[in-house]
């Protein structure tokens, strides 16, 4: 049994997190750079939490600059053993309106400018992402949001795009095609990172706009989107709030693997291990490698 700590991942318009207890910043060194901002530590019923803003407080990093390796490392180093990640996004389901939740189970990756792996040349691994959410954390957002009285749909493909820009009424009506049912910029390779650092991941997706598809709606509209945001930001709040008595003080392994998700995954021989990539690799590694010298 090890000790729960909640990672929350807090997108546009989410920038601080009221009701912790014990309420301190800290900055948190990195070998994979600066992560996007100090992490506000602290309690909430008995439960650690760990809060990192993810564009940083005032919004300084756009979705291709969010220093998305540093920022897991960096709550791995923290000891977080679930992160909820929390992003507004554009819907492509009528039924999916502006102010709804969605729990996100799956993603499509169409970004292109971003390092998505810790690992590389020196010390290869492949993890599996076939099911890249992690159904028990998933399960108690979708708990929390319903208690919290928000309107929250169970599952759901999120369309990850480069951005900044947003999608042209082509690219939206391409997305839906696919059968995606959200969009937004900032949720890979946030997810495959989290995998790779052995961390339950889940996302809880604000609908904010109907991107660019819907005849009735027009192009997507910032100012309506941060307006938006602005009445999401609370029931986020709430959401979270309710998620320490939903997960407990007290952690199981993941009854899915996730936090196993590197047994078997390193492909490279230990001769043949770069150790300057071994050494960024420290807080990321550190279970699988006590194990396969044991
Ligand atoms: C404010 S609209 C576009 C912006 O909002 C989303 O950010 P996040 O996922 O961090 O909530 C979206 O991905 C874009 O970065
Ligand atoms: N329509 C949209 N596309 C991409 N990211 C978004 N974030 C909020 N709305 C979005």
């Amino acid at each position: 049994m090890t000790q729960t700590i909640l990672g929350i991942i807090g997108g546009s318009g989410i920038y601080d997190m009221d009701g912790l207890q014990d309420p301190s910043w800290v900055s948190v060194d990195s070998p994979w750079g600066a992560p996007s901002d100090a992490v506000l530590t602290g309690q909430m019923e008995g439960v650690k939490m760990a809060f990192l803003p993810r564009h940083g407080r005032g919004h300084v990093h756009s979705p291709t600059t969010v220093p998305y390796r540093a920022n897991i490392d960096a709550l791995k180093r923290l000891g977080v053993t679930d992160i909820i990640s929390i992003s507004a996004c554009g819907s492509f389901r009528e039924e999916m309106a502006p102010g709804d939740f969605v729990i996100v189970d799956q993603f499509i990756d169409r970004t292109f400018a971003r390092e998505k792996s810790f690992f590389g040349t020196g010390c290869v691994a492949h993890v599996s992402l076939a099911h890249p959410t992690c159904p028990r954390v998933s399960t108690a957002c979708a708990t929390a949001a319903q208690a919290a009285g928000i309107t929250v749909h169970r599952g759901g493909t999120y369309l990850a795009m480069e951005g900044p820009q947003f999608s042209s009424v082509a690219e939206s009506k391409l997305y839906r095609s696919w059968g995606c049912d959200v969009i937004g910029m900032t949720n890979m390779p946030e997810a495959k990172l989290a995998r790779e650092a052995e961390i339950c991941y889940a996302s809880v997706a604000m609908i904010t706009d109907y991107d660019s598809w819907h005849p009735d709606h027009g192009a997507v509209d910032i100012t309506a989107i941060i307006a938006t945001l602005k009445g999401n930001g609370s029931k986020a709040h709430d959401l979270i709030a309710r998620l320490p008595a939903l997960l407990g003080a007290d952690r199981s392994p993941c009854p899915h693997g996730c936090d196993r998700a590197l047994d078997h995954a390193i492909m490279t021989a230990p001769d043949k291990r770069d150790p300057a990539l071994l050494a960024r690799l420290d807080a990321i590694t550190t279970r699988v490698f006590a194990k396969e010298t044991r």
